[in-house]
């Protein structure tokens, strides 16, 4: 499998403080990665560091073969625009603006699409994770679970390579984050490669494989395999053995 993501020596310094160091991870097009570690360990630091949002103070990031990590922000924007996908803990979607006209404002931003076809994917989109009943709803007016499902809809408009998740599931219950990690796995099987941070082990045993930072850097990885054919309990207590072993 080729190498989408190629993370070499990444280091990141905060006004002092070393925060992320030496990190040096290869993601193959089509994997899911799940990158746990206790609080302050620099997991956010890295996604944000990885994916553009943020620039490294030493070491690169290659995408698709291509330094990223030195980009103007013109250009890294437009990279984040057309080939990335972001979802956070809240999804941060535009008030004022219905569920549906979120969905498509990073579409007719990217343009490489008619209106009229982005307006059928948004439908697609919604269709996919069961949002369609409140697509002209006030963003106010639906629950925390559809609007999450909608910031899953926004990211995948574009029909991103990759697509980062900063804790997506932080804010839900048990029940709707089973929901939102089986969307999350399905756009997964059909292609798109997937980082997600996580404190949640129920949500890291969808990955295919698991990073442990500590203080920073990369203390351990899990392979766990392609998410569906094993027991879900027995997956989920493989990756909790491994956690405790960290410390976690
Ligand atoms: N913009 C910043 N300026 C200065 N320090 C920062 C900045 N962003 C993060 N840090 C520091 O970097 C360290 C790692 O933070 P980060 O948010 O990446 O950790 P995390 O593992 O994601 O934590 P959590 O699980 O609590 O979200 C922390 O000590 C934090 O205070």
């Amino acid at each position: 499998m080729k190498t989408l993501l190629d993370v070499q020596n990444l280091g990141k310094r905060f006004e002092g403080t070393q925060v992320l160091n030496d990190i040096n991870i290869k993601v193959t097009e089509g994997e899911f990665i799940a990158i746990m570690g206790q609080s302050g360990s620099g997991k956010s630091t890295l996604l944000y560091n990885i994916s553009g949002m943020d620039r490294p103070t030493s070491g690169m990031v290659l995408f698709g073969g291509k330094i990223i990590s030195k980009l103007d922000d013109k250009k890294m924007s437009e990279i984040r625009l057309k080939q990335m996908g972001f979802i956070f803990q809240h999804s941060h979607l535009l008030k004022n603006l219905s569920i549906r006209d979120n969905i498509v404002f990073p579409g007719f931003k990217a343009g490489r699409y008619p209106r009229d076809k982005i307006n059928q994917m948004a439908d697609a989109l919604m269709e996919k994770t069961g949002i369609s009943n409140v697509a002209d709803h006030d963003i106010k007016k639906v629950s925390g679970g559809q609007l999450q499902r909608a910031g899953i809809c926004r990211s995948l408009i574009n029909q991103p390579k990759i697509l980062f998740a900063d804790e997506p599931t932080g804010a839900l219950n048990s029940s709707t984050t089973k929901d939102v990690m089986n969307i999350i796995n399905k756009v997964n099987t059909e292609g798109t490669t997937v980082i997600i941070v996580t404190h949640d082990a129920k949500v890291a045993a969808r990955a295919d494989r698991v990073v442990f930072l500590m203080d920073g850097t990369i203390h351990d990885q899990l392979k766990l395999g392609k998410y569906g054919g094993e027991n879900e309990l027995s997956r989920e207590k493989r990756l909790s053995g491994w956690l405790e072993k960290q410390g976690f």
